[in-house]
């Protein structure tokens, strides 16, 4: 490990990449060569206590905050000077999932052969992922976290981190995110990874030589995205409207319609993540997701929470329809001692856990960033 001096590692919200090694996967899949790409805030101290790790979800990458960037990050009202997350204060880390397409090994990169994986890349479970981490961190020299916090598919990873490695991880923040994946959560999955499949460009995933499956991709994010918001916010928002800049001159309801304002606001949702999203990396990312249990393989969830050491912040979004507030009910249930479910009050749904992190900025700071 480094020797924590004026040289330790420090940062400044800029893409950089560590290579890890071979990685032997959870169900026998095995990559040569891993790179996981990563962005810091702030110093690691003399002693190594203020590493936080932030994990992001689905369509996330590690750009958590701005830094030094110019492009604004994900999770900036939460962290950055003076933030709850204060980068004055923590050493802040971020590493694209292994698997996903911002910078980290993933299907869109070369294989040994010299041609990209596409659809020989292997299964990925969320377990491999931590463990992959683990590797990066140990090269950071962080030999525990101060904490991990992560909302969605990033509270499966920083959950997952709890667990698997318990004595590294001191205090453990699960927002909008189950203690596994619910029947329903993959069944809405299964869907998204259906119209990726049926696309005819996807050609079983091998693809970089032609067109994308630029179609697939945009019915896979336009279902999550329903799953994303709420009933009620798409109603207000939208309820019955045209988008009325495309209605034909006299034209007559329904033959002759534009779009209604929802469809619209799906399609620009698709288009942008069409944009930014490579299709493969959304395949392997969410089966991951679909993978994620707690319990596989450790008896009852109550005893896989059991073996955990850390502090528990769990939160939850009260009209999030994908992760259930009582899913985090059982989460903080199973969980050793009496464990708290903050509410997040939104009438976004799901992605207020993106866009109203800053509701729980006193509780965070009360449970774990005042010491
Ligand atoms: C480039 C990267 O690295 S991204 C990786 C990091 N990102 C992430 O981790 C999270 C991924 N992001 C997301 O999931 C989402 O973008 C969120 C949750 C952050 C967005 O949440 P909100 O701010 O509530 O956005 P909202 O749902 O209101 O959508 C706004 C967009 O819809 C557009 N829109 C609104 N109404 C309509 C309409 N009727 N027709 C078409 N477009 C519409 C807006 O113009 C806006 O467009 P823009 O995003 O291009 O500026
Ligand atoms: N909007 C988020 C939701 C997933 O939790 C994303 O795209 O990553």
């Amino acid at each position: 490990m480094p020797a924590r001096t004026a040289d330790a590692p420090h940062g400044d919200g800029l893409l950089r990449v560590g290579s890890i090694g071979p990685l032997v996967l959870e169900t026998g899949g095995e990559l040569p060569d891993v790179r996981l790409a990563f962005e810091t805030w702030g110093r690691l101290n003399e002693d190594g206590s203020n590493a936080v790790l932030v994990q992001h979800a689905l369509t996330g990458s590690s750009h958590v905050a701005r830094g030094d960037a110019e492009e604004e990050g994900w999770w900036d009202s939460l962290v950055g000077p003076g933030r709850t997350v204060d980068t004055d204060r923590y050493f802040v880390v971020s590493v694209n999932m292994l698997g996903g397409c911002y910078g980290s090994t993933g299907p869109a990169c070369l294989a040994p052969d010299g041609t990209p994986w596409g659809a020989r890349f292997p299964f990925v479970t969320i377990r491999d992922a931590v463990r992959a981490e683990s590797l990066l961190a140990d090269q950071l020299g962080i030999g525990r976290w101060h904490s991990v916090l992560g909302g969605s598919m990033g509270g499966a990873r920083a959950l997952e981190w709890a667990l698997m490695f318990p004595e590294r991880v001191e205090r453990c923040a699960v927002i909008a995110c189950s203690a596994a994946s619910s029947a329903e959560q993959i069944a809405f999955a299964q869907a998204q990874l259906q119209a990726i499949r049926l696309d005819p460009a996807y050609r079983g995933g091998d693809y970089y030589d032609g067109p994308h499956p630029e179609a697939g991709l945009g019915v896979a994010r336009r279902i999550a995205h329903i799953t994303y918001r709420a009933e009620q916010e798409l109603e207000a928002r939208f309820g019955r409207a045209e988008q009325d800049a495309e209605r034909p001159l006299g034209s007559v309801l329904p033959a002759d319609r534009g779009r209604y304002q929802v469809e619209s606001y799906l399609d620009h949702q698709a288009d942008k993540l069409v944009d930014r999203f490579d299709a493969n990396s959304y395949v392997i990312l969410t089966e991951a997701l679909m993978s994620h249990d707690a319990a596989r393989g450790r008896g009852s969830l109550e005893d896989a929470l059991g073996a955990a050491a850390s502090e528990f912040f769990i939160a939850a979004v009260d009209t999030d329809r994908l992760y259930f507030p009582w899913q985090s009910q059982r989460l903080a249930a199973a969980l050793p001692g009496d464990v708290p479910v903050h509410l997040i009050s939104s009438p976004v749904g799901h992605d207020a856990f993106l866009t109203q992190i800053h509701q729980l900025d006193d509780q965070l700071r009360a449970a774990f960033y005042s010491r």
